[in-house]
Protein backbone atom coordinates (compact mmCIF):
# COMPACT_ATOMS: atom_id res chain seq x y z
CA UNK A 1 0.00 0.00 0.00
CA UNK A 2 1.27 3.24 -0.92
CA UNK A 3 2.57 5.72 2.12
CA UNK A 4 0.43 8.32 0.66
CA UNK A 5 -3.30 8.07 -0.78
CA UNK A 6 -2.25 11.73 -2.55
CA UNK A 7 0.81 13.43 -3.33
CA UNK A 8 0.56 17.40 -4.46
CA UNK A 9 3.79 17.76 -6.20
CA UNK A 10 4.54 21.46 -7.09
CA UNK A 11 1.16 22.20 -8.70
CA UNK A 12 0.50 26.01 -10.11
CA UNK A 13 -2.41 27.13 -11.33
CA UNK A 14 -3.20 30.68 -12.41
CA UNK A 15 -6.40 32.73 -13.49
CA UNK A 16 -5.95 35.47 -16.00
CA UNK A 17 -2.35 36.78 -14.82
CA UNK A 18 -3.83 36.04 -11.46
CA UNK A 19 -1.93 33.39 -9.59
CA UNK A 20 -4.01 31.44 -7.31
CA UNK A 21 -1.80 28.05 -6.20
CA UNK A 22 1.83 28.94 -6.26
CA UNK A 23 4.03 25.23 -6.59
CA UNK A 24 1.98 23.88 -3.82
CA UNK A 25 3.40 20.04 -2.56
CA UNK A 26 1.59 18.21 -0.21
CA UNK A 27 0.38 14.58 1.27
CA UNK A 28 -2.29 12.97 2.47
CA UNK A 29 -1.36 9.91 4.30
CA UNK A 30 -2.77 6.44 3.82
CA UNK A 31 -5.11 5.90 6.84
CA UNK A 32 -4.74 9.99 8.15
CA UNK A 33 -7.24 12.57 8.59
CA UNK A 34 -5.69 15.53 6.82
CA UNK A 35 -7.07 19.09 7.27
CA UNK A 36 -6.82 21.46 4.27
CA UNK A 37 -6.78 25.06 6.38
CA UNK A 38 -6.81 28.24 5.01
CA UNK A 39 -8.56 31.63 4.57
CA UNK A 40 -11.21 32.69 1.95
CA UNK A 41 -9.35 32.75 -1.40
CA UNK A 42 -6.52 31.04 -0.27
CA UNK A 43 -6.11 28.99 -3.11
CA UNK A 44 -7.71 25.41 -1.51
CA UNK A 45 -10.53 25.01 -3.43
CA UNK A 46 -8.42 24.99 -6.78
CA UNK A 47 -5.96 22.73 -5.11
CA UNK A 48 -8.56 20.32 -4.22
CA UNK A 49 -9.63 20.69 -8.14
CA UNK A 50 -6.10 20.02 -9.62
CA UNK A 51 -5.84 16.62 -7.04
CA UNK A 52 -9.41 15.53 -8.90
CA UNK A 53 -8.32 16.18 -12.21
CA UNK A 54 -11.45 18.74 -12.76
CA UNK A 55 -8.93 21.21 -13.38
CA UNK A 56 -5.68 20.74 -14.95
CA UNK A 57 -3.06 22.64 -13.49
CA UNK A 58 -0.50 24.39 -15.58
CA UNK A 59 2.43 22.72 -14.21
CA UNK A 60 3.07 19.99 -11.35
CA UNK A 61 1.85 16.17 -11.50
CA UNK A 62 -0.91 14.54 -8.58
CA UNK A 63 -0.17 10.55 -8.09
CA UNK A 64 -3.23 9.05 -6.38
CA UNK A 65 -2.38 5.99 -4.35
CA UNK A 66 1.31 5.90 -5.17
CA UNK A 67 0.56 5.97 -8.99
CA UNK A 68 -0.74 8.25 -12.19
CA UNK A 69 -4.55 8.92 -11.65
CA UNK A 70 -6.40 6.26 -13.81
CA UNK A 71 -10.38 6.58 -14.13
CA UNK A 72 -10.05 3.32 -11.96
CA UNK A 73 -8.23 5.10 -8.99
CA UNK A 74 -10.76 7.53 -9.25
CA UNK A 75 -13.83 5.48 -8.50
CA UNK A 76 -11.55 4.79 -5.10
CA UNK A 77 -12.39 8.73 -4.18
CA UNK A 78 -15.48 10.00 -2.35
CA UNK A 79 -15.88 13.95 -3.39
CA UNK A 80 -17.93 16.51 -1.58
CA UNK A 81 -17.20 19.31 -4.09
CA UNK A 82 -17.75 23.04 -2.73
CA UNK A 83 -20.99 24.06 -4.25
CA UNK A 84 -23.95 22.36 -2.54
CA UNK A 85 -26.49 21.09 -5.05
CA UNK A 86 -27.85 17.54 -5.68
CA UNK A 87 -30.92 16.99 -8.55
CA UNK A 88 -33.93 18.57 -6.88
CA UNK A 89 -36.69 16.29 -8.20
CA UNK A 90 -34.93 13.22 -7.29
CA UNK A 91 -35.56 11.56 -3.62
CA UNK A 92 -32.74 11.37 -1.39
CA UNK A 93 -32.43 7.09 -1.56
CA UNK A 94 -31.97 8.00 -5.88
CA UNK A 95 -29.39 10.57 -5.38
CA UNK A 96 -27.67 8.32 -3.36
CA UNK A 97 -28.11 5.01 -5.33
CA UNK A 98 -26.88 7.10 -8.23
CA UNK A 99 -24.09 7.83 -6.72
CA UNK A 100 -22.98 4.68 -6.03
CA UNK A 101 -24.14 3.49 -9.35
CA UNK A 102 -21.42 6.05 -11.20
CA UNK A 103 -18.84 4.71 -8.61
CA UNK A 104 -19.57 1.27 -10.39
CA UNK A 105 -21.57 -0.52 -7.19
CA UNK A 106 -24.53 -3.07 -8.90
CA UNK A 107 -28.31 -1.38 -8.15
CA UNK A 108 -29.25 -3.51 -5.51
CA UNK A 109 -25.87 -2.94 -3.68
CA UNK A 110 -26.28 0.63 -4.26
CA UNK A 111 -29.52 0.75 -2.99
CA UNK A 112 -29.62 -1.31 0.19
CA UNK A 113 -26.10 0.92 1.33
CA UNK A 114 -28.21 3.93 0.44
CA UNK A 115 -31.24 3.11 2.80
CA UNK A 116 -28.71 1.68 5.14
CA UNK A 117 -26.71 5.20 5.48
CA UNK A 118 -29.94 7.31 5.33
CA UNK A 119 -30.99 5.39 7.97
CA UNK A 120 -27.98 6.04 10.08
CA UNK A 121 -27.39 9.22 10.20
CA UNK A 122 -31.20 10.29 10.76
CA UNK A 123 -32.95 10.47 7.67
CA UNK A 124 -34.33 7.35 7.18
CA UNK A 125 -37.54 9.39 7.21
CA UNK A 126 -36.16 11.83 4.46
CA UNK A 127 -35.20 8.50 2.13
CA UNK A 128 -38.14 8.81 -0.22
CA UNK A 129 -38.50 12.89 -0.32
CA UNK A 130 -37.44 14.87 -2.99
CA UNK A 131 -34.26 16.79 -2.14
CA UNK A 132 -36.22 20.38 -2.82
CA UNK A 133 -38.56 19.54 -0.06
CA UNK A 134 -35.70 18.53 2.20
CA UNK A 135 -33.59 21.53 4.47
CA UNK A 136 -30.79 22.90 3.27
CA UNK A 137 -28.46 21.19 5.74
CA UNK A 138 -30.43 17.59 4.97
CA UNK A 139 -30.01 17.97 1.22
CA UNK A 140 -26.13 18.78 2.21
CA UNK A 141 -26.14 15.14 4.63
CA UNK A 142 -27.60 12.97 1.62
CA UNK A 143 -25.04 14.95 -0.70
CA UNK A 144 -22.35 13.77 2.03
CA UNK A 145 -23.09 10.50 1.83
CA UNK A 146 -23.59 10.14 -1.86
CA UNK A 147 -19.74 11.00 -1.28
CA UNK A 148 -19.03 7.50 0.87
CA UNK A 149 -21.92 5.31 -0.92
CA UNK A 150 -19.36 2.94 -2.16
CA UNK A 151 -17.14 2.75 1.10
CA UNK A 152 -14.62 4.72 -1.11
CA UNK A 153 -10.32 4.59 0.44
CA UNK A 154 -10.16 8.13 0.14
CA UNK A 155 -13.00 10.70 0.99
CA UNK A 156 -12.04 14.51 0.07
CA UNK A 157 -14.50 17.05 1.57
CA UNK A 158 -14.25 20.91 0.75
CA UNK A 159 -15.84 22.24 3.95
CA UNK A 160 -18.47 19.58 4.74
CA UNK A 161 -19.51 21.56 7.60
CA UNK A 162 -20.73 24.83 6.47
CA UNK A 163 -24.20 25.24 6.59
CA UNK A 164 -24.76 22.16 9.19
CA UNK A 165 -25.78 22.97 12.97
CA UNK A 166 -24.08 22.18 15.86
CA UNK A 167 -25.58 19.58 16.23
CA UNK A 168 -25.11 18.34 12.70
CA UNK A 169 -21.52 19.14 12.38
CA UNK A 170 -21.35 16.35 15.55
CA UNK A 171 -22.69 13.81 13.11
CA UNK A 172 -20.42 14.63 10.56
CA UNK A 173 -17.66 14.56 12.90
CA UNK A 174 -18.81 11.24 14.43
CA UNK A 175 -18.96 9.92 10.73
CA UNK A 176 -15.78 11.52 9.76
CA UNK A 177 -13.44 9.53 12.59
CA UNK A 178 -15.68 6.19 12.11
CA UNK A 179 -14.75 6.30 8.13
CA UNK A 180 -11.18 6.56 9.28
CA UNK A 181 -11.53 3.94 11.75
CA UNK A 182 -12.68 1.50 8.90
CA UNK A 183 -9.25 2.38 7.37
CA UNK A 184 -10.57 5.62 4.97
CA UNK A 185 -7.94 8.20 4.52
CA UNK A 186 -9.59 12.28 4.85
CA UNK A 187 -8.80 14.91 3.53
CA UNK A 188 -10.77 17.86 4.69
CA UNK A 189 -10.65 21.42 4.19
CA UNK A 190 -12.41 23.73 6.74
CA UNK A 191 -12.27 27.37 7.89
CA UNK A 192 -13.11 26.19 11.74
CA UNK A 193 -10.62 25.37 13.66
CA UNK A 194 -11.74 23.60 16.29
CA UNK A 195 -13.38 20.70 13.91
CA UNK A 196 -9.44 20.17 12.43
CA UNK A 197 -8.52 20.10 16.33
CA UNK A 198 -10.50 17.91 17.28
CA UNK A 199 -10.05 15.46 14.04
CA UNK A 200 -7.00 15.59 12.00
CA UNK A 201 -3.71 13.81 12.96
CA UNK A 202 -1.76 16.37 10.25
CA UNK A 203 -2.73 19.75 9.10
CA UNK A 204 -1.41 21.42 5.87
CA UNK A 205 -2.25 25.61 5.64
CA UNK A 206 -2.69 27.64 2.91
CA UNK A 207 -2.56 31.43 2.29
CA UNK A 208 -2.28 33.67 -0.78
CA UNK A 209 -1.79 30.46 -2.99
CA UNK A 210 0.88 29.08 -1.11
CA UNK A 211 1.16 26.39 1.98
CA UNK A 212 2.38 27.96 4.83
CA UNK A 213 2.68 24.63 6.96
CA UNK A 214 2.32 20.72 7.08
CA UNK A 215 2.33 18.70 9.79
CA UNK A 216 1.51 17.60 12.67
CA UNK A 217 -1.28 19.47 14.55
CA UNK A 218 1.18 19.59 17.55
CA UNK A 219 3.89 20.89 15.44
CA UNK A 220 1.19 23.46 15.00
CA UNK A 221 0.41 24.30 18.11
CA UNK A 222 4.00 24.84 19.23
CA UNK A 223 4.14 28.02 17.27
CA UNK A 224 1.71 29.34 19.39
CA UNK A 225 3.74 31.50 22.55
CA UNK A 226 2.46 29.73 25.74
CA UNK A 227 0.59 31.90 27.93
CA UNK A 228 -0.02 31.42 31.81
CA UNK A 229 -2.78 33.42 33.89
CA UNK A 230 -1.84 34.11 37.20
CA UNK A 231 -4.13 35.34 40.06
CA UNK A 232 -2.67 37.49 42.75
CA UNK A 233 -3.63 39.75 45.33
CA UNK A 234 -4.88 43.42 43.34
CA UNK A 235 -2.78 45.35 45.14
CA UNK A 236 0.36 43.50 43.52
CA UNK A 237 1.93 45.04 40.62
CA UNK A 238 3.77 41.82 39.26
CA UNK A 239 5.26 43.61 35.48
CA UNK A 240 8.99 44.49 36.95
CA UNK A 241 8.73 40.48 38.34
CA UNK A 242 7.41 38.95 35.11
CA UNK A 243 8.64 41.63 32.26
CA UNK A 244 12.06 39.38 31.55
CA UNK A 245 9.64 36.09 30.40
CA UNK A 246 7.48 37.72 27.92
CA UNK A 247 4.73 40.26 27.26
CA UNK A 248 3.20 40.87 30.43
CA UNK A 249 -0.82 42.50 30.96
CA UNK A 250 -3.55 43.04 33.30
CA UNK A 251 -6.21 40.71 32.06
CA UNK A 252 -9.28 41.28 35.15
CA UNK A 253 -10.11 40.05 38.31
CA UNK A 254 -11.75 36.76 39.18
CA UNK A 255 -14.87 35.95 40.96
CA UNK A 256 -12.95 36.36 44.13
CA UNK A 257 -11.71 39.71 43.56
CA UNK A 258 -8.16 38.33 42.83
CA UNK A 259 -6.32 40.60 39.99
CA UNK A 260 -5.51 38.36 36.92
CA UNK A 261 -2.14 38.78 34.84
CA UNK A 262 -1.28 37.02 31.61
CA UNK A 263 2.21 36.40 30.58
CA UNK A 264 3.11 35.49 26.87
CA UNK A 265 5.98 34.04 27.35
CA UNK A 266 9.15 34.61 25.11
CA UNK A 267 10.67 31.61 23.82
CA UNK A 268 13.34 31.28 25.96
CA UNK A 269 10.64 30.92 29.25
CA UNK A 270 8.78 27.90 30.40
CA UNK A 271 5.83 28.18 32.30
CA UNK A 272 8.27 26.39 35.21
CA UNK A 273 10.64 29.83 34.92
CA UNK A 274 8.06 31.95 35.87
CA UNK A 275 6.05 29.82 38.74
CA UNK A 276 10.05 29.58 40.10
CA UNK A 277 10.77 33.14 39.57
CA UNK A 278 7.03 34.06 41.86
CA UNK A 279 8.11 31.40 44.84
CA UNK A 280 11.66 33.05 45.01
CA UNK A 281 9.95 36.43 45.28
CA UNK A 282 7.62 35.49 47.91
CA UNK A 283 4.28 35.66 45.60
CA UNK A 284 1.00 34.71 46.85
CA UNK A 285 -0.38 32.70 43.73
CA UNK A 286 -4.38 31.97 43.82
CA UNK A 287 -4.04 30.96 40.29
CA UNK A 288 -1.24 29.51 37.87
CA UNK A 289 -2.80 28.53 34.78
CA UNK A 290 -0.75 27.59 31.72
CA UNK A 291 -3.24 28.08 28.70
CA UNK A 292 -3.56 25.16 26.26
CA UNK A 293 -3.11 26.60 22.67
CA UNK A 294 -5.28 26.17 20.30
CA UNK A 295 -5.78 25.80 16.18
CA UNK A 296 -7.01 28.94 15.70
CA UNK A 297 -3.95 30.82 17.45
CA UNK A 298 -1.59 28.91 15.22
CA UNK A 299 -3.82 29.90 12.25
CA UNK A 300 -3.78 33.37 13.24
CA UNK A 301 0.28 32.92 13.77
CA UNK A 302 0.92 30.82 10.93
CA UNK A 303 -0.96 33.13 8.11
CA UNK A 304 -0.60 36.87 9.17
CA UNK A 305 1.26 38.28 5.71
CA UNK A 306 4.74 39.18 6.76
CA UNK A 307 4.58 42.21 4.66
CA UNK A 308 1.29 43.07 7.24
CA UNK A 309 3.72 41.98 10.44
CA UNK A 310 6.42 44.24 9.57
CA UNK A 311 4.10 47.47 8.25
CA UNK A 312 2.74 46.82 12.19
CA UNK A 313 6.33 47.22 13.60
CA UNK A 314 7.32 50.29 11.71
N1 LIG B 1 -12.53 29.65 -12.02
C1 LIG B 1 -11.87 30.71 -11.54
N2 LIG B 1 -11.65 31.80 -12.31
C2 LIG B 1 -10.96 32.86 -11.85
N3 LIG B 1 -10.44 32.94 -10.60
C3 LIG B 1 -10.64 31.91 -9.79
C4 LIG B 1 -11.36 30.73 -10.20
N4 LIG B 1 -11.37 29.85 -9.16
C5 LIG B 1 -10.71 30.44 -8.16
N5 LIG B 1 -10.27 31.67 -8.53
C6 LIG B 1 -9.47 32.58 -7.68
O1 LIG B 1 -8.39 31.84 -7.16
C7 LIG B 1 -8.13 32.20 -5.81
C8 LIG B 1 -8.22 30.97 -4.93
O2 LIG B 1 -9.57 30.55 -4.87
P1 LIG B 1 -10.01 29.20 -4.14
O3 LIG B 1 -11.48 29.04 -4.37
O4 LIG B 1 -9.12 28.11 -4.57
O5 LIG B 1 -9.70 29.56 -2.62
P2 LIG B 1 -10.21 28.85 -1.29
O6 LIG B 1 -9.02 28.77 -0.40
O7 LIG B 1 -10.92 27.59 -1.61
O8 LIG B 1 -11.21 29.93 -0.74
P3 LIG B 1 -12.59 29.76 0.13
O9 LIG B 1 -12.18 29.30 1.46
O10 LIG B 1 -13.13 31.15 0.12
O11 LIG B 1 -13.45 28.77 -0.62
C9 LIG B 1 -9.15 33.29 -5.47
O12 LIG B 1 -8.54 34.54 -5.63
C10 LIG B 1 -10.24 33.08 -6.49
O13 LIG B 1 -10.88 34.29 -6.77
Amino acid sequence: MSEFALEVRSVSKTFGTKPAVKSVSFGARTGEITGFLGPNGAGKTTTLRMALGIIAPDSGSVRLFGAEPTARAFDRVGFLPEERGVYRKMTARQIITLFGRLKGMPARQARTRALELLERFSLGDAADKKIKELSKGMAQKVQILSAIVHQPDFIILDEPFSGLDPVNQGVLEAMIREQADAGATILFSTHVMQHAERLCDRIVLMARGEKVFDGRVEEALAVVPRQVDLGVDPGQELTALLSPFGAVSRAGTDSEGMAIWRVVLNGKSTPQDLLKACVDAGIALSRFEPLRPHLHDAFVQLVSDPADTLAERA
